[in-house]
């Protein structure tokens, strides 16, 4: 995963380079199923923008469909809407299609990563007014801190970096030892 070179506005990390590489997207997917066992899930919902990508593909995996929650003035079609804000600090508005599923529907919200928890946050009251049940919370990585704490305690949360592991400790401290030796060609998809 590569580091911010882009200064505060931007989130610490890239993880790019695990979705341009076959075998390396493939293995979070792997172990993201493999630890969602036995969790049943009616549809998978993934936040604008980058959680459309680990969301969708989750989504194919577990059979399942896929709902975007977008970032609000994008969908044509009517909509509930939450405020929410993020790690930047920077206030903004989320959509969710309405209706979008029968209340009762199990879902499974995915995103790139959980920092404060702040997006996931409003993703969980637009789900929970349409009468859906948050199942639970897939990411890369889910940081550590007082809010995610309580969503591990109230929904399965799996995430590629796995709790307890260094990865995490140095996820929580926004910084990889292996920034030090990044290099975007190791993870260049191969020429057919
Ligand atoms: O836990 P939080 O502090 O709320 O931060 C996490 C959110 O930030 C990132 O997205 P970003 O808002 O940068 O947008 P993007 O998906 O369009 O890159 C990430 O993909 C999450 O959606």
């Amino acid at each position: 995963m590569a580091p911010n070179t882009k200064g505060e506005r931007f989130a610490w990390l890239d993880p790019t380079s695990i979705y341009i590489n076959g075998s390396a997207f493939a293995d979070l997917l792997d172990d993201l199923v493999a630890d969602l066992d036995g969790l049943v899930v009616d549809v998978v919902a993934g936040l604008d923008a980058m959680g459309f990508v680990l969301g969708s593909a989750l989504a194919t995996r577990l059979g399942v469909g896929f709902l975007p929650i977008r970032k609000a003035g994008k969908l044509c079609v009517e909509t509930d809407r939450v405020a929410f804000t993020n790690y930047s600090g920077r206030n903004q508005d989320m959509e969710m299609r309405k209706p979008a599923f029968a209340p009762g529907t199990k879902v499974l919200i995915a995103d790139q990563w959980i920092e404060t928890g702040g997006t996931v946050d409003g993703a969980i009251r637009l789900v929970e007014r349409q009468g859906g049940r948050v199942v639970g919370l897939a990411a890369i990585a889910i940081e550590e801190n007082a809010t995610t704490d309580a969503y591990r305690a109230a929904y399965r949360c799996v995430s590629g970096v796995v709790q307890g592991s260094g990865w995490q400790a140095e996820c929580n401290r926004q910084r990889l030892t292996s920034f030090e030796t990044y290099d975007p060609q190791r993870s260049f998809p191969a020429i057919r």
